[in-house]
């Protein structure tokens, strides 16, 4: 279980973090999803006691982690890969684990488990991008924990790679474990997370599951029009929703292409484009942090 509540962390006088509050339950993979610079990482750094909070809490459980006994045995995290490049893999999963009170089996364990045993005398130097993500979860898994935290985990695997490590993390879930999971992609997301924990500008967006989120965009009204507060009011007014989405398009849930038009009309609010929507998860969550992009590409 990881708890985090009302953390806020600052840089320079600027919240990275602002007030923020979500739980990770057991037995899920929960992802963990916003634009660049939304404060995942910071809030990652935090929970794992490689960061001070200046206001809140950041819990694994119910634990601080500086209070964890052998905190490699309650949390294993992906951060930043690691590992001294001079250092074989074998000989770094051997460092951590005799600084953990952990067998040796357990290194051997975790090396097949990734994939490296054939390589597990090789300097890490010389690994590719992929092959340290896997070092990477191996170091995670060592400590055989309740909870995993894996940060931008997908980078540098090939198609391979992301299935096998899509299947790791259904399975830890599936053994109760806690599994949260940072990323941008939200394709891979939608394969392998059950819930999602969307942040904008270190903000709480959206704490869903993944099916609530699917249903709620899955299906809406994009409209164009001159008069958007006037639109907004029509809709409003006729029960529906707005949110802009990214394309500077206003789209409409809880009502239908007609209903919309006609609603329009009867209040004389000029429409220039009205179009039934069917949208992806990825168009849902752009929607959802088209408010808090730290940085766009192009004018928008
Ligand atoms: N050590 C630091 N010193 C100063 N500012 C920082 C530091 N770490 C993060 N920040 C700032 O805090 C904000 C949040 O950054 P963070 O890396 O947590 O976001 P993120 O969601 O992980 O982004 P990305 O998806 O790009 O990795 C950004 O504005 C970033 O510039």
């Amino acid at each position: 279980m990881i708890e985090i509540r009302d953390l806020t962390k600052r840089y320079r006088g600027r919240a990275a973090v602002d007030g923020l509050s979500f739980d990770v339950s057991p037995g899920t993979v929960t992802g963990f999803l916003g634009p660049n610079g939304a404060g995942k990482t910071t809030t990652l750094r935090v929970l794992l006691g490689l960061a001070d909070a200046d206001g809140g809490s950041a819990r694994l459980g119910g634990h601080r982690y500086r209070d964890l006994h052998r905190p490699l045995c309650h949390v294993g995290a992906l951060l930043d890969g690691g590992g001294h490049p001079g250092r074989t893999a074998r000989g770094h999963l051997r460092g951590m684990a005799a600084a953990n009170g952990i067998g040796r089996q357990r290194v051997e364990a975790v090396l097949d488990e990734v994939g490296l045993a054939s390589v597990a005398r090789r300097r890490i130097g010389g690994f590719s991008l992929g092959m340290r993500q896997r070092l990477g979860i191996a170091a995670a898994l060592l400590g055989d924990p309740a909870t995993l935290v894996f940060d931008e985990p997908v980078n540098g695997l090939d198609p391979d790679g992301v299935r096998w490590l899509r299947e790791l993390l259904r399975r830890l879930a599936g053994e109760g474990r806690t599994v949260l999971l940072s990323s941008h992609l939200m394709s891979e997301m939608e394969l392998t997370a059950d819930r999602l924990v969307v942040i904008g500008r270190g903000r709480l967006v959206a704490d869903t599951s993944v099916a609530e989120l699917a249903a709620r965009f899955s299906q809406g009204v994009s409209v164009r029009t001159p008069d958007p507060d006037g639109l907004s009011a029509v809709v409003a007014g006729a029960g529906g929703e707005v949110a802009t989405g990214p394309d500077g398009a206003i789209f409409v849930s809880g009502m239908d292409a007609a209903s919309v038009a006609e609603a329009a009309a009867a209040r004389g609010v000029i429409l220039h484009e009205v179009a039934t929507h069917r949208s992806t998860l990825e168009d849902a969550y752009l929607r959802l942090t088209a408010d808090s992009l730290e940085y766009s590409g192009g004018a928008s």
